[in-house]
């Protein structure tokens, strides 16, 4: 590595080293490393707040462009992770620690995704040490709060003059590693619903056997649930759709049986059983029928079954349009942006639709065009997993390729 390339991964690692892990991120810490940062590059760095104690900065840096009535380019990363559970990992999850054989730096957030503030500013280094000056200004938003639903982060910020005032044309946002050596790129995300059915039903002795009791009920949805899964997660596997392009339902609690002192009472039937689902809709999927399939399939009043389903997020846009970003001729800045990537030697994959979600959705639903992309080729996806790690060459690569990305679009006179 050069002097440079070494600073770099340093400078990764030590953002990597603010726990900004839910639940209690540390924004303060990340706002103090992000702001000099940025500001010794020489960007102009402002600070917003959408919560009234001020504990949820949302950072924005600015490279001003020489023609402010062209709309801005905005690339925008999270600052929070999700949490880690350190005993499981094979190196501290907030040690940022490097494998010298392997290059791997293995941390909480090295793929989501705290890598991208760091190679936005890098490859911003480079083009300024290039001598290179952006016709449209480019902002990068750091924000808090994408991974619990960003009500007091993006959602808000969206929404807010200053949002409005930045005149944004197009954004990127982050994506999702890629095994292979092609670059993912994502243009819509699927909804996020969450489902709780609770089963109601004749309390007995552990020892009978008769019908209707609550947890029997129980079984009968998740049973019909699980083959609906199973039919939807089959053409996943046989590649005839990408998990982005199905529904999917996945049980993540469950809750049942009478509390004793030392767990559970264990000769008795409760009356009550509940389960909660992870419910991802694909941005065209029919609604109307989701909901009939619940009602009707899987929690029918008949069988003592009643639930919530609740709805986050918005399903259209201001046109009632099922919100994603075009990626054809339609679209200018998809073709400025392809271009930036071949020009950069790189591959793109289909375009895919991301099978959880992240902040651009607030972005698209406004009509402006954001598309999900990391540049992490080459890569296992770890997100939310242990162990997660990011290669020191692949993110250093990834600043060259930003460096393509960041001149093409910021010079794009459409
Ligand atoms: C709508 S809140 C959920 C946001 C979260 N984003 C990343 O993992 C997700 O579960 O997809
Ligand atoms: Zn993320
Ligand atoms: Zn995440």
């Amino acid at each position: 590595f050069t002097e440079l390339e070494s600073d770099q991964v340093a400078r990764f690692q030590e953002y990597l080293r603010i726990r900004t892990a839910h639940p209690s991120p540390d924004y303060a810490g990340a706002a103090a490393f992000l702001l000099p940062y940025a500001a010794s590059l020489g960007l102009r760095t402002t600070t917003l707040h959408f919560t009234p104690c001020k504990t949820k900065p949302l950072l924005l840096l600015t490279w001003p462009g020489s023609d402010p009535s062209l709309p801005s380019v905005l690339l925008n990363s999270h600052i929070d992770s999700v949490p880690a559970e350190a005993e499981r990992w094979s190196h501290p999850p907030f040690a940022a620690h490097r494998d010298p054989a392997t290059g791997r730096v293995y941390a909480r957030g090295a793929q989501d995704d705290k890598c991208l503030p760091v190679q936005y500013l890098e490859a911003i280094r480079g083009l300024r040490a290039a001598g290179f000056a952006p016709a449209r200004t480019v902002h990068i938003s750091l924000v808090p709060d994408e991974e619990i639903g960003g009500m007091d982060g993006f959602e808000k910020f969206a929404q807010s003059e200053e949002f409005r005032a930045l005149n944004i044309g197009f954004m990127l946002d982050e994506g999702q590693a890629s095994p292979t050596d092609v670059f993912r790129v994502f243009y819509a995300d699927r909804l996020v619903w969450r489902l709780i059915v609770k089963a109601a039903g004749a309390p007995g002795h552990g020892s009978r056997m008769f019908d209707g009791a609550a947890v029997d009920n129980l079984m009968d949805c998740l049973e019909t649930v699980s083959g609906f899964r199973e039919a939807q997660f089959g053409m996943v596997k046989a590649g005839e759709r990408g998990p982005g392009e199905v529904v999917s339902v996945n049980p993540v609690y469950m809750k049942a049986g009478i509390p004793s002192p030392t767990g559970f009472v264990m000769n008795m039937q409760p009356s009550e059983a509940e389960v909660g689902f992870d419910l991802r809709l694909p941005p065209t999927a029919d609604i109307e029928q989701i909901k009939r399939r619940v009602k009707e399939e899987w929690a029918p009043a008949h069988k003592n079954l009643t639930y919530e389903l609740t709805q986050k997020g918005p399903v259209t846009d201001g046109a009632g349009h099922p919100i994603f970003t075009a990626t054809d001729e339609s679209n200018p800045w998809w073709s400025v942006f392809e271009q930036a990537i071949t020009s950069a030697g790189g591959k793109l994959s289909k375009p895919e639709i991301l099978s959880s979600t992240t902040d651009s959705r607030f972005v698209r639903q406004l009509g402006i065009p954001a598309l999900g992309f990391s540049l992490m080729s080459n890569t296992p996806i770890l997100l939310h997993d242990n162990d997660e790690f990011l290669e020191d060459k692949v993110f250093l690569r990834g600043i060259k390729v930003y460096e393509h990305v960041i001149r093409a679009l910021s010079s794009f006179q459409g």
